[in-house]
């Protein structure tokens, strides 16, 4: 016989999508279950993709001394070979202490955490077996949420069972720091990687198909990452793909690439993209069916075609961000609840990538600017410029804002180099409420602070607009929205 139980909201999935659509029906008094099948909640944001590679590249920079290495004219590297140990312990401390935490807040709430996998048996029925569990439970919820996120794409012709060759999930299963690693897949998670194991001393290839770094960044901070990278010891290996690897028990892995080159290595972290997790979940009892690489459609209120079943994070497709997985959820919920909080999800959605050195960037590209006829003003400044930039000792960072020329609105803000994640707040901030030259050049910031970036390259663009109108007075003189 199964347990049944009625909730207004269930939510399936506990990463980060489904904990903020958790969190959010608790919030407005709501009787709420999340369906976690894995025994922890967290999802891949903390159990295995972005703390843990975040985490590991901070071990990286500490263990290398990366951060120190042009400012005291001193070696501080750990001065012995860095150990799997040394590189993932503060790794598994922080994963657990984060998973403690989200387990906490959802009790906290009264959030009910049920552990299983979930899958519809009608479309408001969610049936969850456990894990060798012959007992199931049944929720009847009147609202539910899909948050079942994503998995790492196995392209055929990996032997995924070899103790060297992984995936992104695996990789923290390491029982040996790779003497070489070849990364297969040069996006978000293989670039990430490829510095961390770079920065730990690890000799490092990046294989990739295409010919460019993070295409769909600036073009300026892609070139700029390759370098960086370039000198951290990041081996490109360019339009490229692998045809075939042969792992033996001992001994390298080789690859063979198609141009004809081989390449061997110890280890091998294929990188390749991933694809939504909706498999298990029974969608046709809903209703409902996935779409192309398994993912769910949503409307603009991320309703699916079945409208009190919502789909949040990744399992929906692009941006596929921890960030917007949860604002997502926050967006789902109250929209299905139709608070006073219901609202579009935020109009501007930041990405950070975590390479070494940081990229961060919100608004729009100039390449988008370009491609709507958009008429607009550069302007830079380099972290060297600024006092604290030279302080942490970042030669190569950089601020690039993107301003509308007729009234000087900001409409990008692209910043490569240390903490770029926390510095493009500022211009989040000036994005969301609209604000432009005027804001950025009236505002007082710490000094010193990377925030006065802002201030700097916003004189630098008018500079420009006044070296191209041949008028020195375009400082006083630029036209400025009201921020
Ligand atoms: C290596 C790596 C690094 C990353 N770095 C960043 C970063 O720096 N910044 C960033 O914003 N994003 C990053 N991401 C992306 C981010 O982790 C994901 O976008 C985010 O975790 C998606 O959240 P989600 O809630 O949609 O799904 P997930 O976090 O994948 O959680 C889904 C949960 O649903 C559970 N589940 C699945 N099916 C069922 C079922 N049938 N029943 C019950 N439970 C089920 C799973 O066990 C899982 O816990 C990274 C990802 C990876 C892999
Ligand atoms: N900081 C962040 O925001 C962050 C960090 C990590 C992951 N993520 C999320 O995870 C998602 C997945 O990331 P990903 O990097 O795995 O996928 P991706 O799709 O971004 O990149 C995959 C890369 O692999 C290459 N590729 C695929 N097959 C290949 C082959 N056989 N040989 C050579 N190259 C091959 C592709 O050309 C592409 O460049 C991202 O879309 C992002 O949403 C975000």
């Amino acid at each position: 016989m199964s347990e049944r139980a009625n909730f207004d909201l269930v939510v399936i999935g506990a990463g980060p999508g489904g904990e903020t659509a958790a969190l959010t029906g608790a919030r407005l008094g709501k009787r709420v279950a999340v369906v976690e099948k894995a025994p922890f909640v967290g999802g891949a944001a903390v159990n295995t993709g972005t703390l843990p590679s975040k985490t590991l590249r901070e071990t990286a920079l500490a263990l290398s001394g990366y951060r120190s290495r042009d400012l005291h004219g001193v070696d501080l590297s750990l001065r012995r070979n860095i150990t799997v140990d040394d590189a993932l312990r503060h790794e598994r401390t922080i994963k657990a202490a984060h998973r403690d935490q989200i387990r906490g807040l959802l009790d906290r709430y009264g959030v009910t955490v049920v552990h299983g996998t979930a899958r519809f048996a009608g479309p408001n029925v969610i049936q969850v077996a456990g894990d060798g569990d012959a007992s199931e439970r049944e929720l009847v919820a009147d609202k539910v949420v899909i948050a079942t996120g994503s998995v790492p794409v196995r392209p055929p012709g990996f032997p995924f069972e070899h103790t060297r060759v992984h995936d992104s999930d695996e990789l923290l299963e390491l029982h040996e720091m790779p003497r070489s690693l070849a990364v297969v897949g040069a996006g978000v998670i293989g670039s990430e990687y490829a510095c961390a194991f770079a920065a730990l001393g690890v000799e490092t290839y990046l294989i990739d198909g295409r010919n460019e770094l993070l295409p769909f960044l600036d073009a300026d901070l892609s070139a700029a990452l390759e370098a960086s990278m370039r000198r951290l010891g990041v081996r490109f290996v360019w339009g490229e793909r692998v045809t075939s690897c042969d792992a033996p028990d001992v001994g390298d892995v080789r690859l063979e690439l198609s141009s004809g080159q081989t390449l061997t290595v110890d280890h091998v972290l294929i990188c390749s993209g991933r694809v939504s997790r909706a498999g298990d979940l029974n969608l046709e009892a809903a209703g409902l069916r996935a779409a192309h690489k398994g993912r769910i459609g949503v409307n603009e209120y991320f309703q699916t075609e079945v409208p009190h079943v919502y789909a949040v994070g990744d399992v929906i497709g692009f941006p596929a961000l921890a960030s917007t997985s949860a604002e997502q959820g926050r967006a789902a919920v109250a929209h299905a609840f139709g608070t006073p909080l219901a609202g579009p999800v935020a109009p501007v959605l930041p990405t950070g990538i975590y390479t070494i050195p940081e990229i961060s960037a919100a608004g729009e590209g100039e390449e988008e600017l370009r491609a709507k006829g958009v008429e607009y003003v550069t302007g830079r400044a380099g972290y060297a410029e600024v006092a604290r930039g030279k302080i942490i000792g970042d030669e190569y960072g950089f601020l690039k804002l993107l301003f509308r020329r007729s009234d000087l609105k900001l409409l990008g803000a692209h910043v490569i180099g240390e903490l770029a994640s926390e510095v493009v707040h500022i211009g989040v901030m000036a994005l969301m409420t609209g604000a432009g030259a005027d804001l950025l050049l009236g505002t007082c910031f710490n000094h010193p602070t990377l925030g006065e970036l802002y201030k700097l390259a916003t004189h630098d663009a008018l500079l420009r607009m006044g070296r191209e109108r041949n008028d020195p007075t375009a400082l006083t003189t630029a036209p400025r929205v009201s921020g």
